[in-house]
């Protein structure tokens, strides 16, 4: 896939779902409508793989919206992405909001989905539904995220009580990386069931969807069978029923060693600093602004 093509210069993104021409879509692409839960759930009964987002501005949220992306996550990666922390441990709720409530103020359709950080949900369900609770009034988003398997089937529970979306992450959790000893493939071997049981007990709670990150292939397979929900994949193998990355890594804004599970559609960060040099240039050399760019 060519660069022009990947960052969709060329204006023909490739349809990502339910465009066959008989066939009603399954999820609202270009109809405007707004991609609901259930959406996906038929999306994984067709056996359509979906593609998932993080965002966390106006821009990368209206253009991922517009490339058929049916849902976007404000990841907490944004303490990496955006604020510059070095894990994602430091970031806040009164952080991450005001991200949320860019992303869904620049959407149509897709669904926008916040990411609980650390510290916010953890103490009880109570604590759980409170910081939801702001997301969806303060960020208007449509549905939240939380880290954690059968030890948060309870915060689950309070929240799709409440009426409240929930999508599960298991499997690597970056939350507790302190305590998984690091950026370690999780589910191998015999934790390919503690895997399992936690991924059953997020979907009894009530979860819509389920993130696993950095488990076997052969692992992610067996839960994508067992479950009736859909999981998203991040280094999980081709088998999910949906596939998530972080945009500057898959859009190559992000410079260095990207993890394995990342693959890159283009070289965002070559194309913006070749642009600043080129401006900087233009500025040293008196070449900007040309007559055209100033009033007369
Ligand atoms: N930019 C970015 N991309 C991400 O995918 C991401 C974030 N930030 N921040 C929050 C978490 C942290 N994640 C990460 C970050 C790095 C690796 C990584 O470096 N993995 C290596 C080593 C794996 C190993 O030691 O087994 C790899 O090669 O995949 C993995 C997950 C996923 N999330
Ligand atoms: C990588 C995804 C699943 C995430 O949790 C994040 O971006 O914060
Ligand atoms: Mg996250």
């Amino acid at each position: 896939m060519s660069a022009a093509h990947a960052a969709g210069a060329s204006g023909e993104v490739a349809a990502p779902y339910g465009t066959g021409p008989a066939t009603a879509p399954a999820v609202p692409a270009a109809s405007g409508r707004k991609v609901r839960i259930h959406h996906l759930a038929e999306l994984k009964e067709r056996g359509e793989p979906w593609p998932m987002l993080t965002a966390y501005d106006m821009y990368t949220a209206a253009l991922f919206d517009e490339a058929g992306i049916p849902v976007l996550l404000v990841g907490d990666s944004a303490a990496n992405n955006v604020f510059g922390y070095d894990t994602s441990l430091p970031v806040t709720v009164d952080e991450l909001l005001p991200l949320v409530r860019a992303v869904t103020r620049s959407v149509t359709r897709a669904l926008v989905v916040a990411d609980l950080p650390f510290g916010s949900y953890q103490l009880s369900p109570e604590q759980a539904l409170a910081t939801s609770v702001r997301f969806m009034k303060e960020g208007r988003a449509h549905a939240v995220k939380l880290e954690g398997g059968r030890r948060f089937a309870a915060h689950v529970e309070a929240l799709t009580s409440a009426g409240v979306p929930v999508m599960g992450h298991i499997g690597f959790t970056p939350q507790s990386e302190h305590n998984l000893g690091g950026y370690r493939v999780q589910g191998r071997g015999d934790a390919a069931d503690v895997l399992l049981a936690d991924a059953l007990a997020l979907q009894e709670a009530g979860a819509f969807a389920v993130v696993l990150e950095m488990v076997p292939a052969e692992a992610a397979k067996r839960v994508t069978h067992e479950l009736k929900i859909p999981t998203v994949g991040i280094g999980a193998g081709p088998d999910c029923d949906a596939q998530v990355l972080v945009w500057q890594d898959m859009a190559g804004l992000r410079r260095g060693k990207a993890p394995r599970f990342v693959k890159r559609y283009a070289d965002l960060a070559g194309a913006l600093q070749g642009a600043a040099t080129a401006f900087a240039e233009d500025v040293r050399r008196g070449e900007f602004p040309a007559p055209e760019h100033a009033f007369h």
